[in-house]
């Protein structure tokens, strides 16, 4: 049984206003005594009223770089890009003099992608702060359940690292090829915020935090010693 508890706030600005609070924070930590920081954020519906809140947070921008906890493999011109996303509601206003870091590249494999990003996250160090978000069927980052890169994302023995991922077979999730940060990047993260919204998820949370770690991204999460702190709303 996990003893990771949620932290429930009762309306959606607290949680938000929370959320953002804690992730600057750490990143106001890690200004102090390394001059530097590194954020990794989630993409999906759940981030943007934490994002609008981070990108005002007073913190020294400028020795800040912002990435992405994954990304689907398409160009930010598309709806779809979890880096627009990022773009439109944390590289703005103070937040927009961070350096940002993507995980996509275009015109190469979403393996070679893959690789490039984390090729350039190695040079940064361990992650100071990470949101993430969690879909109703328990994925964090691109670890999808059924996906053949699953195990390998979920393996703690690895360093940390960036992988490519196909798209889901049979009409499984995902619909197109991703990129994930593995969860040996979350274990030796600084702070871990997982942002939960609604019953469902709640839900999902409580039955996948009792899971496999094998197979179970949220699980493997909580197993792997992430320095997590799990907090929702209605
Ligand atoms: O595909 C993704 O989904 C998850 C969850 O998204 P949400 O819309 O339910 O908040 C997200 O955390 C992940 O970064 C994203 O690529």
């Amino acid at each position: 049984m996990s003893d990771i508890r949620i932290e429930i706030f009762p309306d959606k600005d607290g949680w938000a206003d929370a959320c953002a609070g804690r992730l600057s924070d750490a990143l106001s930590a890690a200004l102090g005594e390394g001059d530097k920081a590194l954020f990794a954020g989630a993409g999906g519906s759940t981030p943007s009223p934490i994002y609008r809140r981070l990108a005002q947070a007073d913190l020294d921008w400028s020795k800040v770089a912002v990435t992405l906890v994954d990304e689907r493999h398409v160009p930010e011109s598309s709806p779809d890009s979890n880096a627009r996303l990022m773009r439109e509601t944390l590289l703005t206003g103070p937040a927009a003099a961070a350096r940002f870091i993507p995980l996509h590249h275009a015109a190469v494999t979403v393996d070679r992608a893959a690789a490039l990003a984390a090729r350039a996250l190695q040079a940064e160090g361990p992650l100071d702060a990470v949101l993430l978000g969690m879909g109703e069927d328990g994925h964090i980052c691109s670890m999808f359940p059924g996906s053949p890169t699953l195990k390998t994302l979920l393996t703690t023995a690895l360093e940390p690292a960036v992988f490519g991922v196909p798209p889901g077979r049979d009409g499984m999730a995902p619909p197109q090829e991703r990129i994930s940060l593995n969860i040996p990047y979350l274990a030796r993260a600084r702070r871990v915020v997982l942002a939960l919204t609604g019953a469902k998820k709640r839900a999902v949370f409580e039955a996948e935090a009792a899971g496999d770690p094998a197979v179970q991204p949220i699980a493997a999460l909580i197993a792997s010693g992430a320095p997590l702190e799990v907090l929702w709303t209605e």
